[in-house]
């Protein structure tokens, strides 16, 4: 059984004796906390106290009910707000409604119960609601949407840092890093750490949906907006509505989809495809690229001001091959959990296999290490997985030299890092061993280029 929690309730009524009677009356059902507020600004003052339920007089001394109405409902869009009015008016009515109040009433000799019967039926509601959130952060904890993301790398406690405190609010979070670093991990972490937790994250692949359908998969199409649009269908933007929106691999959308959904995100309402009606929403965004945006940006791929509105709180996830023993830890993991999910006795690396992990670049990152261990527990015959169990192919060359396939950006910046290493972290002495600018270090530490240890 949950626990009940006091249903909180705002009177906002100017008249003083009929302010009082309103809040008696609700205050009749111990569970309810009311409380009166005599002008528009002391109630929206009080929001973030976060109400269940407002009843609101349509005409305060220092605003009309609309504004007020307005201005709640842009703040707590899931809060239901109930216009009592002193007179009817059925053209007032009709807009108060529209603008999402929950009912209107007039001020006779009936308000009172009928209020009562309202709030009564709002309370069973909210519970409800309740309930099913709470189950569903239940069952999200249970079956993956908690999934831990391990590390104990400096640079990954960093990282669960940084998504601790994005979560704490709204803001857009930019996730970047090789694949398989855990990009999608992260926007998930963030998803479930935040309030939004029980409503929709939904994730969508850039580089995963044909060029001319990404307009329609992201905003939604009328019915025959276009030849195959056979019915209305609704954007994945209006899905993750109340949500979190993840847009993965951001830097393959095409330039002329970029001016659109910057508009669609400055304006904050999403219009179908083939449709007039805008349409209002409320996204927390997450975007990820294995790409430098900014050389994008630079190479006039990517729009500057796309880049400036997606950029937020950047979250950069270094390569497996740079996060020391995190690759053993991940690896243990890994083969404990799938021995656990497949019902086979408890499997062991051994010293062999551990070292070659760890020599082992992994271009695939976490994802290739996974797909190693989990084959490698199989292909075991008895309860030790040896370094020839195994199947590390000779990934993407991440040696140093002429014949690397790494730019010269990313050399220069192994050469660095290797050197910090070697140095424990002394940055005016790798200056003078390499004769760069002990500045110019400082940046690529800053830049999260390097770490130091
Ligand atoms: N730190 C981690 N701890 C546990 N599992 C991880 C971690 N990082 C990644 N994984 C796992 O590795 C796999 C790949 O992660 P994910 O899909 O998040 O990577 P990605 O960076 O989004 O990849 P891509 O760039 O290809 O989209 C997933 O199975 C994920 O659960």
């Amino acid at each position: 059984m949950m626990p009940t929690l006091p249903f909180k309730i705002f009177v906002v009524e100017d008249n003083e004796w009929y302010g009082e009677l309103l809040v008696h009356r609700l205050g009749q059902n111990p569970n309810h906390s009311v409380h009166r507020f005599a002008t528009a600004k002391a109630c929206l003052e009080q929001l973030g106290e976060q109400p269940d339920f407002i009843t609101l007089d349509y005409s305060l001394p220092d605003a009309k009910g609309e504004q007020v109405l307005r201005q709640i409902k842009e703040r707590l869009p899931g809060v239901e707000v109930l216009v009592i009015s002193g007179q009817e008016d059925v053209g007032t009515a009709v807009s108060m409604l529209r603008q999402g109040a929950y009912d209107y009433l007039v001020k006779d000799e009936n308000t009172l119960d009928r209020l009562w019967n309202i709030v009564g039926k709002v309370e069973q509601q909210a519970r409800l609601r309740r309930e099913n959130n709470q189950l569903r952060r239940q069952i999200g904890a249970r079956y993956g949407a908690g999934q831990p993301i391990l590390g104990e790398h400096p640079t990954m406690q960093h990282v669960q840092t940084l998504i601790a405190k994005a979560a704490r609010t709204t803001i857009t979070v930019s996730v970047s890093g090789e694949t398989g670093t855990g990009k999608e991990l992260v926007a998930k972490a963030i998803h479930f750490q935040s309030s939004r937790a029980t409503l929709p994250f939904v994730a969508v692949n850039m580089a995963a949906i044909p060029r001319e359908l990404v307009e329609s998969e992201l905003f939604g199409h009328e019915k025959g907006a276009f030849t195959g649009a056979v019915a209305r269908r609704v954007g994945r933007l209006e899905e993750a509505n109340g949500g979190t929106l993840f847009l993965d691999e951001i830097a393959d959308l095409d330039l002329s989809l970029q001016a659109k959904l910057l508009r669609v995100l400055q304006e904050r309402e999403v219009t179908r495809v083939g449709g007039n009606q805008a349409i209002a929403f409320d996204v927390r965004l997450i975007v990820a690229t294995h790409r430098d945006l900014l050389a994008e940006v630079q190479a006039g791929r990517f729009r500057e001001d796309l880049y400036y509105r997606l950029l937020g709180l950047p979250i950069a996830l270094p390569p497996l091959r740079q996060r020391g023993a995190d690759v053993l830890l991940l690896a243990e993991v890994f083969v404990r959990d799938f021995c656990y999910q497949n019902n086979l006795p408890p499997r062991q690396l051994t010293d062999d296999a551990r070292e070659r992990l760890r020599a082992h670049p992994f271009p695939g990152n976490v994802r290739e290490l996974k797909a190693v261990v989990e084959l490698a527990t199989v292909l075991a015959d008895g309860d030790l997985i040896d370094g020839d169990d195994l199947p590390l192919r000779a990934g993407r060359a991440t040696t140093i030299g002429p014949g690397s396939q790494l730019s010269l950006r990313e050399q220069t910046t192994a050469i660095v890092q290797s050197c910090l290493d070697e140095m424990d972290g002394d940055v005016l002495a790798v200056a003078a061993r390499l004769h760069i600018g002990k500045s110019t270090i400082y940046r690529m530490i800053q830049q999260q280029e390097l770490r130091v240890s």
